[in-house]
């Protein structure tokens, strides 16, 4: 298994084959394709096509969106091949029972926090989805919910335990994931704004300095 031994990491937001080839090289458990108009990480499904088919077996290819209609979500499963859904928006538990069903495929559930209050909704969402995402609650006026390289208090989420596995995102770089791993107990991270050179714009050393951060770090059992 890719990154087991080692911090599983998540390169969300991929859209060319500079940043992809960086990803899989550096050992990239997840690729994450953002099908969202309003992210400057956008994909089109024809060019997440060709993408996910040069992604290696063994490597989860995960598709990010924000509460997705079912006819948006068949386009996109029918022509990229993906293998987890990332559901980034005000997905109800029954909406993420639903969508799992209906597509068959493992659901990873985006909880934002920014205080005590917003844990409260991690054990509703536990009970459903495969995974969970726990990442930084969007600032106010943000267009995007995700993505917006701010990084939460992990102070809020050290020693806590979830039933399913779970990762950690926000404000990522190769610079502080090994402290948010030790802090929170993470296993897995996700990481987009803190490999990029501008919004959208994936760096390949970036990509490159970060999963080696990944690969030095052993997670605490
Ligand atoms: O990345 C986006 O553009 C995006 C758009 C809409 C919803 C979620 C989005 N990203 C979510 C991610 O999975 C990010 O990797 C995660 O929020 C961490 O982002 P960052 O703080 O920029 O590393």
């Amino acid at each position: 298994m890719r990154g087991s031994g080692h911090l599983r990491a998540k390169i969300c937001g991929i859209t060319d084959k500079p940043a992809l080839a960086a990803a899989i090289k550096g050992d990239a458990a997840y690729i994450g394709f953002v099908f969202f108009g309003k992210s400057p990480r956008n994909i089109d499904t024809t060019a997440a096509a060709v993408l996910s088919t040069e992604v290696p077996a063994g490597i989860c290819k995960v598709a990010l969106t924000v509460d997705i209609g079912d006819a948006a979500l068949d386009s996109i499963l029918s022509s990229v091949g993906i293998d987890m859904l990332q559901l980034h928006g005000s997905e109800t538990p029954a909406r993420v029972s639903q969508i799992k069903t209906r597509t068959g495929l493992p659901v990873m559930k985006a909880i934002g926090l920014s205080g005590e209050f917003d844990l409260r909704a991690i054990s509703d969402y536990a009970s459903v989805a495969d995974q969970l995402l726990i990442d930084a609650k969007a600032p106010t006026g943000a267009t995007i919910p995700g993505g917006n390289g701010i990084a939460f208090d992990w102070r809020l989420i050290a020693g806590r335990r979830w039933p399913v596995p779970w990762m950690l995102a926000g404000g990522l770089t190769s610079k502080n994931v090994a402290e948010a791993a030790r802090l929170t107990g993470a296993r897995q991270v996700d990481v987009s704004s803190g490999v990029e050179c501008a919004p959208g714009v994936k760096s390949p050393e970036r990509i490159t300095e970060f999963l080696a951060a990944c690969r030095n770090e052993v997670p605490a059992l």
